[in-house]
């Protein structure tokens, strides 16, 4: 058991391709990872300063967040612990990654100690109004006026990116040695983290956020949900030994299915997020989208299908982008270049004309269900402000990210694209704030704790 600090961080998401489609795992999508990280830095007390020799205590803080802070209870019963806040403060999802990783290693409690875990999150993750940055040498963070519920989020992925860092955290306090550059060692924190954020969501999404969080951008196949759905129920007092073997056996010794090949934009190209700035309740448009597609089959399957297709060849016609790099450098460049020099004749090139075709056809199917379901994908303003943006010098694409919506929008652009300059002034397109934010490849890392001290 470990004593003293240790630090990790998980990055954000976006996924640029396979929206829906990816709740079956039947289908595939393209995620990136965003320089956007939640991070945790965790120590122990000693086993003397114990709040209570007989309890754990687990004290989670976030004071970026008005000093939010969660005190947990691990109520030992018959063998198990039941995390209990003991000012009966609600977030589900430290609460189940408590739950998960305390039955899987099922610590002795009096050999225990009690853990702190401080958690920052990184500016991209929640609107910045009304915050005052701190900083230190190493890293900055904003620190807002209102507990976490009440400051706006943008969709980065805020919930997966806390269970993944939290959980990771209570991992290392349990595992001496645990190497987040391992790949067993990753597989147990994803593992651990998928069935900890799905219980505490309460719905099963595909799981790409908690795969980019610990992964990195990633090639991304779901699992099949009844993994998770049939650990057996738990209720406070119960014998948790049929729920802790079970768990045992998914995190440890189950083939999953999934798929979370390592990817990464190709060189010269960047992501660019703009906040769009009303957003979306994804668990609606999901309902709508999978009522239109049960009352619509075979009609709906073809659509999928084509869908699929579309993601596929942007997937495949960007790994060519990445080969042409590889193999002629002078060319790619060149080929990049006039993106910036000669946007006007971007579909000249196949390389470009292959990628932007691939999008147009998921973004017509997508516009297509859009009107069928009412469920706004792709509505109208986005398209219009898609279809303006891809007029701009230096962009190559652009869709609606995830469940699209009215949330942001998504653009790859060359490195050297400053869109920020290009739109200044212009009211077309005065509704998008361009995020300070890029694609970051990897997924969780371990951090220094002292870089996370002394803020002013
Ligand atoms: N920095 C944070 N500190 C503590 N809890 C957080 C933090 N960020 C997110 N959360 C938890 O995650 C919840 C948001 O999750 P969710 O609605 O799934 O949003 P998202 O789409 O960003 O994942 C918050 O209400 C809170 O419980
Ligand atoms: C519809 C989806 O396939 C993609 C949703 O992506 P978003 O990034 O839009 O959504 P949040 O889960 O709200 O962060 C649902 C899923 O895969 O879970």
């Amino acid at each position: 058991m470990v004593n003293g600090s240790k630090a990790f961080s998980a990055p954000g998401k976006a996924m640029l391709a396979g929206g829906y489609l990816v709740l079956d795992p039947k289908y595939i999508s393209y995620v990136i990872a965003l320089s956007s990280r939640m991070h945790s830095v965790v120590n122990t007390t000693s086993l003397e300063d114990k709040v209570d020799a007989n309890k754990i205590h687990v004290t989670v803080s976030s004071s970026q967040f008005n000093n939010d802070q969660w005190v947990f209870d691990m109520k030992y019963l018959n063998g198990g612990f039941f995390p209990e806040e003991v000012n009966g403060l609600k977030n589900p999802f430290l609460k189940m990654a408590l739950f998960n990783v305390f039955n899987y290693f099922k610590p002795t409690l009096s050999a225990t100690p009690d853990i702190n875990i401080e958690i920052f999150s990184d500016a991209g993750y929640h609107s910045q109004n009304d915050s005052d940055i701190k900083r230190n040498q190493f890293k900055h963070f904003n620190f807002h006026k209102n507990t976490i519920t009440e400051v706006p989020k943008t969709g980065l992925g805020s919930s997966a990116g806390l269970v993944t860092v939290v959980t990771t955290a209570l991992i290392s306090v349990f595992n001496n040695s645990l190497d987040v550059t391992s790949a067993k060692d990753l597989n147990q924190i994803h593992n651990l983290t998928q069935v900890a954020h799905c219980q505490a969501q309460g719905k099963v999404g595909s799981g790409f956020d908690v795969a980019a969080a610990t992964y990195g951008s990633i090639v991304y196949r779901r699992f099949v949900q009844e993994l998770i759905t049939n650990l057996p129920e738990t209720f406070q007092g119960d014998d948790l030994k049929d729920y802790q073997e079970a768990l045992t056996k998914l995190v440890d010794n189950t083939d999953w299915g999934i798929k979370n090949d390592v990817i990464r934009l190709p060189h010269g190209l960047r992501l660019i997020m703009g906040d769009v700035n009303s957003g979306s309740e994804t668990p609606k448009l999901v309902a709508k989208v999978k009522q239109w597609y049960e009352s619509n089959l075979p009609r709906s399957l073809e659509i999928y299908t084509k869908i699929d297709e579309g993601n596929r060849n942007f997937i495949k016609f960007i790994t060519e982008l990445n080969e042409l790099h590889d193999n002629d450098e002078t060319k790619y460049k060149a080929l990049i270049k006039t993106l910036e020099t000669d946007h006007e004749n971007v579909m000249s090139h196949p390389e470009f004309a292959n990628i932007k075709n691939a999008v147009s056809v998921i973004r017509e199917n997508f516009r297509l269900i859009t009107k069928e379901s009412g469920a706004d994908i792709e509505p109208e303003v986005q398209t219009q402000l898609l279809d303006k943006c891809l007029t701009l010098k230096g962009v190559l694409t652009g869709m609606v990210p995830g469940a699209g919506g009215y949330d942001a929008i998504s653009l790859l652009t060359t490195v050297d694209t400053d869109l920020k300059k290009q739109t200044y002034g212009n009211l077309e397109f005065q509704n998008v704030t361009w995020l300070d934010l890029e694609q970051a490849d990897v997924g969780v890392v371990e951090e220094n704790p002292e870089h996370y001290k002394n803020f002013i």
